[in-house]
């Protein structure tokens, strides 16, 4: 099954790229630019990664990301993980990023920009990933403040694949950002957005009602409403999940409590994926072979989540034929 899983081409569709700043790429990073980090060693930056909620992780993601200063930082920072993935078998990556966090440090969009778009390219050239961008705004600052951030990026615009929603949940409805969302759907800019991961079901609702979003970012928390499952399920609205992260941020206590197959049963789209891989354990495959091992799915329940993964990714037709076709061929060999 590990061969198997590991073989599966797989499209991850829930991943901010810094969070997968791995230590080792902190300390380099951080001596690189004279930062100074609140640990002595990699070591001890692993064992500060015990979370109790969404909020604390938060914490530590936004310190880690302080020490990426220039285009090279968020392009090394970029490959670094194009080259994991590709050796766990990921073919597709969509990568978020946090822009605002970035400038609050004083770091421009151009910065980020360039390098990020010159690691897509080369992850594309030499490992023969496709990728996404989603530009993802911080729901706990204020929607003005999104909202000047993506004005500014009009320059990028075409190269951003979607729009996204992510950082602390509780006490920040989708709501409060409908006319950023509402601009963005103006200019034919697809819409993501993470809710139902700590926040209610509620948020998930709003999200699709007044974000008008084409996926839902981890969204477990629909179960609580029965009505809001059908709707998901009838609709066909996609749940990006990420069975890793729930349990290090205790949205469940072990992984074999989570509720995938509760969602796999009512008959939702769903996903797996990593969220921050750096600090949550481990990437995309060990997000499936941690599921492998919680509930001892058959192949084709994982062929079936991956399938969904390549169905509902931003790509090309031609992209989204060819990885199907490649899909198909593991699962006959198998
Ligand atoms: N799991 C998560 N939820 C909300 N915001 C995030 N930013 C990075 N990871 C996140
Ligand atoms: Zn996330």
């Amino acid at each position: 099954m590990q061969d198997f899983l590991k073989r599966l081409p797989k499209a991850e569709l829930h991943l901010h790229i810094e969070g997968s700043l791995e230590p080792e790429l902190m300390f380099a990073l951080a001596e690189r630019n004279g930062v100074e980090l609140p640990y002595a060693s990699v070591e001890e930056v692993r064992a500060a990664y015990e979370f109790e909620d969404l909020q604390s992780f938060l914490d530590l993601y936004y310190q880690g990301m302080s020490v990426l200063h220039s285009a090279d930082d968020f392009f090394d920072l970029a490959m670094d993980y194009f080259r994991r993935a590709h050796a766990e078998g990921v073919v597709h990556v969509e990568l978020s990023f946090d822009p605002q966090a970035h400038l609050a440090r004083g770091i421009e969009l151009d910065v980020q920009m360039e390098g990020l778009g010159r690691a897509r390219r080369q992850a594309e050239r030499e490992l023969g990933i496709s990728t996404a961008l989603i530009m993802s705004f911080l729901r706990d600052r204020p929607a003005a403040e999104a909202m000047r951030v993506f004005e500014q990026a009009a320059p990028y615009w075409e190269t951003i694949d979607a729009v996204g929603l992510d950082s602390a949940e509780r006490g920040h409805p989708p709501s409060k950002f409908s006319e950023v969302f509402a601009r963005a759907r103006e200019l034919g800019i697809p819409r993501v957005a993470h809710a139902g991961e700590e926040g209610p079901a509620a948020y998930i609702r709003e999200a699709l009602d007044l974000l008008d979003v084409c996926r839902i970012d981890h969204g477990v928390r629909c179960l609580e409403d029965p009505a809001l499952v059908e709707r998901l399920r009838e609709q066909c609205i996609p749940l990006t999940v990420c069975p890793l992260s729930n349990v290090r941020l205790k949205v469940v206590e072990h992984i074999e409590e989570h509720p995938l197959p509760e969602l796999l049963a009512s008959g939702l789209v769903l996903t797996l994926n990593s969220d921050d891989p750096a600090y949550f354990g481990g990437g995309v495959l060990d997000n499936y072979l941690a599921c492998h091992r919680a509930f001892a799915w058959s192949t084709d329940i994982f062929a079936s989540l991956a399938r969904n993964a390549i169905e509902v990714a931003f790509m090309s037709d031609e992209r989204r034929r060819a990885l199907l076709t490649e899909l198909q061929v593991v699962e006959s060999e198998w």
